[in-house]
């Protein structure tokens, strides 16, 4: 599998910090200690000279967090000034809580005594991390609403986040208790400039509001490694992320990219002939739509396929005559003309949906999804599939479907609705919930698209490519172009789950190495270097 880093969900992450603690090899108080220095630390990276400090603690073991990194602040020089609840927090919370006391006093958690903190270099919040289970409410509600407002947008003071902002659910990247966009009911949505969170990534830092929220993600190694590693492949992981991952979990890029593209020619034979590299075939439509096509013809070109021909119906054969004279052309009018070309047993993979047209593609479809090679169904095949009855029978492992939201919506309106709905209590239904969902039901491989693009197979293996890094890369024809590098790598014999992460992976360096003022177009042209810069 191609993966990056491996993802936790919260409770994966508490099961194994209480696997390390039942194994008396750490304590509690350790891992606290440990994951309070991290962050100490990480501020005082960004902020050599010692400032203002403001800390909101919160009532349980992220609160604890918050007076341990309060103490060390303190001892590098800082002034503080804690802010926390009058309860009885866990016993290693409270021994951070004492801890603190012995430093300096705690002034009540509400929204007067922070509007009347000193002016603050930094806030520190650590209300709530991994034990969210509701949307904040009453006086923490006030709390991070006045937060928020002094600490986003234009504001000088910083915002650093202790495993995540409090109130956005870990597993989903949504605000507990607003709908889908997180403008609804909940707390002025928190913008940090740092998060450290421990371990592993959360579903919640890379997906829907989770990044915007988070700001940039440091994830702090704090010596759970062995109790996590249990030889098997994550279940979910994130493709390739940009930010640091602190172990070799994440293997080098260049080794791990040329291993699964070697893995895929030398199950086509031997290399350096033009068909062990494969021939991909791109249903493409009527005169007048062809540009779609002809990016995803070009994509797949330049992902490495050893032959790409693109079959648009005769009368617009004409249309794609020009640029790239590599391109392929055949006339394709009806079903039976399809069954006729994929007698060649050396075209290896399908594309039917990009500029293909809705009838078009309800003409096609039968004949294409009957047949086993591995397809890509995208834009018009998506719609045309959504229209046929009992449509998910007809799917298999070896299609990979590419839907933008409102094609999911499409095609499973239950789990977008559900994607949709304001969740009252935690975890929220997330992209990966529903696309793990959609691919189980169907059988199929489910890439659906967006800056945190999801992929998912139907044995529940799931991926996050996140790209809120490259907002340029939403272009018209950028989905063409995905598709036809998705088609390009199963042709060249990735496995569907494989070319469909390392598509979007490849997709999003294409758009990053152009940079803003990018058009669909330039993407296929910045694959060579793209590809160079891999070392492939
Ligand atoms: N367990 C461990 O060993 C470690 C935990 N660490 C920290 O501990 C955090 C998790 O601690 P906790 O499990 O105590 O949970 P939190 O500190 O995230 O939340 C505290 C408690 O608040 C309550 N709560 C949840 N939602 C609420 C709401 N809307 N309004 C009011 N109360 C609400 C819950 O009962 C929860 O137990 C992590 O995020 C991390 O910061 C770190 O210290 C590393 C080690
Ligand atoms: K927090």
């Amino acid at each position: 599998m191609l993966y990056g880093s491996e993802i936790l969900t919260a409770a994966q992450m508490r099961a194994i910090e209480s696997e390390a603690m039942d194994s008396g090899e750490v304590t509690g108080l350790t891992l606290m200690e440990r994951a309070g220095a991290a962050i100490a630390g990480q501020i005082r990276l960004r902020w050599p000279k010692p400032g203002q400090a403001t800390v909101l603690c919160g009532p349980g073991n992220n609160g604890g967090d918050g007076y341990a990194i309060a103490r060390l602040l303190a001892q590098a020089g800082w002034s503080l000034r804690v802010l926390g609840l009058d309860n009885t927090p866990g016993a290693n919370a409270a021994e951070m809580k004492r801890r603190w006391l012995e430093t300096g006093p705690i002034a009540p958690l509400t929204e007067s005594e922070l509007h009347d903190s000193p002016a603050s270099d930094v806030f520190i919040d650590a209300i709530f991390g991994t034990g969210l289970t509701r949307p904040p409410e009453g006086r923490i509600a006030a709390v991070l609403h006045k937060l928020g407002r002094m600490t986003g947008g234009s504001s000088r003071a910083s915002l650093v986040t202790v495993d995540c902002p409090s109130g956005l659910c870990m597993d989903s990247g949504r605000w507990l208790g607003s709908g889908n966009g997180g403008k609804g009911a909940g707390p002025v949505p928190l913008e940090a400039a740092l998060t450290v969170a421990f371990d592993s990534p959360k579903p919640g830092h890379l997906l829907d509001q989770g990044p915007a929220a988070c700001g940039k993600l440091v994830i702090a190694d704090i010596g759970l490694r062995r109790w996590r590693e249990d030889g098997r492949p994550p279940s979910l992981s994130a493709i390739w992320p940009e930010f640091p991952i602190p172990d070799r979990r994440i293997c080098s890029i260049r080794e791990r990219a040329r291993a699964v593209l070697d893995k895929g020619i030398s199950a086509k034979g031997p290399a350096g002939h033009k068909y062990s590299y494969g021939h991909a075939l791109i249903v493409a439509g009527a005169s007048g739509h062809g540009g779609a096509a002809r990016l995803t013809a070009r994509a797949a070109l330049r992902s490495g396929a050893g032959l790409v021909t693109i079959c648009p119906p005769h009368p617009a054969l004409s249309e794609h005559a020009g640029y790239p004279d590599a391109l392929m052309r055949r006339g394709l009018d009806h079903a039976a003309g399809l069954q006729a070309i994929l007698t060649d047993p050396r075209i290896s993979a399908l594309c039917i949906g990009p500029g293909c047209g809705v009838d078009r593609a309800v003409t096609f479809l039968p004949a294409v999804l009957e047949q086993p090679r591995p397809c890509v169904l995208d834009a018009d095949a998506l719609t045309a599939l959504a229209r046929s009855p009992d449509w998910p029978r007809a799917l298999s492992g070896h299609h990979v479907l590419t839907p933008h939201g409102g094609e999911f919506a499409r095609l499973f309106p239950d789990l977008a609705a559900k994607l949709g709905e304001t969740s009252a209590r935690g975890p929220a239904f997330s992209r990966v919930d529903a696309t793990r969902e959609a691919a189980r039901r169907c059988g199929a491989v489910i890439l659906l698209k967006g800056p945190d693009t999801v992929i998912a197979a139907p044995d529940g293996r799931a991926c996050i490519h996140s790209a809120f890094d490259v907002p340029w890369l939403a272009t018209a024809g950028s989905g063409d172009v995905l598709a036809g590098l998705i088609t390009g790598f199963l042709a060249r014999g990735l496995a569907p789950m494989e070319a469909a992460a390392f598509g979007a992976f490849v997709h999003a360096r294409a758009a990053r190495r152009f940079g803003p003022g990018l058009i669909a177009d330039d993407l296929p042209e910045q694959l060579p270097g793209v590809f160079r810069d891999l070392g492939l």
